[in-house]
Parts: structure tokens; sequence; C-alpha cells
């Protein structure tokens, strides 16, 4: 680990939208370099913390700090380390892909940034686009503009909100491959994402948010030895399933198990509770059982 400040700061924040906490006391540190994940269910407070990242919404309490810089008050400061692709794709119809760089670029006091425009458009596969109107792009390419349009300044922070929904597999291997040579040459990266293959494969921590709430953060790896070595799958043919035991999702029960004697456990607990199994399965855990498992035991 580096001993510059941290690349992002989350000091005690908590925004509130009326009644609702929309988040609640969130304290992490994403050091300079790291390649981090933030992943949680729908609606647990991933987009409003990078919004308030980007310094688009003011925090109710709390602080969040961008190399040092408070992106409140010294927002200018803040902005220019940082690189946000949003969620949403916002575009002005009437420039094309390169204009669009330029326009930016110059936001930023960039004059002469063509070559590194160029390497944008070529690794987000976007050369043969350059000339084109925004407007007359597919979803896909305004996705990928939306993506070189953050990285116009090479930002130290990359945030990434769910930059790959509904986007196509070429397109998430060869960002993933672009960012993740960016997070080799020292930038940080902070990836939100509902696939979590992507943070499996990607992530070296992750936090998963919950409720505006931290409910667990670690290294990957240590996520996914904590929680489960395996998990064994079936289809649950009669009987309920014993409170607690584990989690059921559209008629397949998967329960984490550590070990053969846990699996004996198991399976002696489901008898027991006169459960009748079918289609058993037994595999490691992934990411996506750990996420279960944890939004299951905060709820
Ligand atoms: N502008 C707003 N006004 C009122 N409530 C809001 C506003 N923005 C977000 N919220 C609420 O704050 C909570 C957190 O929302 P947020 O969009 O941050 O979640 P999320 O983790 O990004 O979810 P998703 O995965 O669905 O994008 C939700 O309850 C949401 O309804």
């Amino acid at each position: 680990m580096s001993s510059n400040p941290p690349a992002v700061s989350f000091d005690r924040v908590v925004k509130q939208y009326g009644q609702n906490l929309a988040v609640d006391g969130v304290a992490l540190d994403i050091a300079d370099g790291e390649f981090f994940g933030l992943l949680g269910p729908n609606g647990a407070g991933k987009t409003t913390l990078i919004s308030m990242l980007a310094g688009l919404t003011r925090p109710t309490s709390g602080h969040v700090r961008v190399a040092g810089f408070d992106v409140q008050r010294d927002a200018a400061a803040a902005r220019r380390l940082l690189g946000v692709v949003p969620q949403e794709l916002v575009f002005d119809p009437f420039f094309t892909v390169r204009q669009v760089l330029r326009i930016q670029s110059g936001y930023f006091g960039f004059r002469q940034n063509d070559p590194w425009i160029d390497e944008l458009l070529h690794n987000l596969g976007l050369t043969a686009q350059a000339d084109k109107n925004m407007r007359a792009l597919s979803g896909g390419m305004k996705r990928r503009v939306m993506v070189a349009q953050a990285l116009v300044h090479r930002p130290q922070v990359i945030v990434l909100d769910e930059p790959t929904a509904g986007v196509d597999v070429e397109l998430r291997q060869s960002l993933w491959e672009f960012i993740a040579r960016l997070n080799a040459e020292g930038h940080t990266v902070l990836l939100t994402t509902h696939y979590l293959e992507e943070a499996e494969a990607l992530c070296k921590r992750i936090a998963v948010i919950k409720g505006g709430k931290v409910v667990a953060l670690d290294r990957t790896e240590a996520l996914l030895q904590r929680f489960a070595s395996s998990v064994l799958y079936f289809r649950l043919l009669q009987g309920r399933l014993p409170e607690g035991l584990g989690a059921e999702q559209g008629g397949r029960v998967a329960l984490a198990v550590r070990g053969a004697q846990d699996v004996e456990h198991k399976l002696a607990a489901l008898r027991q509770a006169g459960c009748e199994i079918d289609e058993l399965e037994l595999r490691r855990a992934d990411l996506e059982d750990v996420f279960l498992e944890l939004i299951g035991a905060a709820r």
C-alpha cells in the first residue's frame, strides 16, 4: 500500500432524502492504486455514494475526499482527479464523437489532446465512429463514448457506475482489458456492478452495502473464504426450508457449506424438517453466493 492519502475517502457520510436514509454513516477508504468494488442490491445507496463523490449530491453530514481534497470545499481539485462514467447516457446529439472528446478535453484545459483521444478511441473500439454524430450511434457505442469522455483528462481515479449494464460481451471484454491496464499503470478504479463474476475477476477489495450501510468490507479472496468454501444447490420438492439454513431463489436452494461434515449436517437438518430434494449439486462458492449470504444476513 502506498503512503499517499486515500484515493477516495468516505468519512462518516450520511445522506438523507426526507425520511429515507439513503446512506447511513459510510466510512470507507480506497487506497491509491486499488481496484475496488462497491456491491449491493438495488436501492442500497451505491449511486448516491458515487453522486456525492462526483460532487453532484451534497452529503447531509460527513465528508467525501479525493486524494485528500474535499469534494465540496476543494471541488475543482477533486474533479480534476476524478473520471466518472455515469449510469445514464447523457450526450449532446449534434457533435461527432471526436468533437465531444475535444470539447471535454477543453473543459480541463487540454488543447492538444488528440494523441490520447486516438488511443481512447482505439482501445474502446470507437475509431470507425470518430466522425459520426452522437445521435447516429447505437446505445452500446454511446456508452463507449461515455467511458472515453470520463477518461479524456487521464484522471487518477476512475469511477465506473454499472458500466457494462446492457452492453455486449465484446465491449465488456475490451473495456475490462483497458481499465485493467490503466489500473496496472497506477490509476485507482472504483466499480459498481451487478455482475458479480466481473467484480470477482477484477476487484482486489470489495465493500458490500445494504440499506445505506457497509455490511462487509474485505479483500475479495478473504470474502470468498470467510463465507463458504462450497455451495450445495438443490431443488426443493416438498417441505419448507428450515429458518436461516440458506437462500431460495427461483425454486433453487443454495446452502453454504464448509467441508464434508457440514454437508452431512445440512442434509440431516433438511431430512428432519421433512424436506424432499432433487437435482443435488455441490460447487465451489463464488461471489454471488457470498453476496446472497450477506444480503440474507443483513435483512
Ligand atoms: N434524488 C433522490 N430523492 C429521493 N430519494 C432518493 C434519491 N436518490 C436516491 N434515493 C433513494 O436512496 C436510496 C438509495 O438509492 P441509490 O440509487 O443510491 O441505490 P443503488 O444502490 O444505486 O441502487 P441501484 O442498484 O438500483 O442503482 C433508495 O431508497 C432511493 O430510492
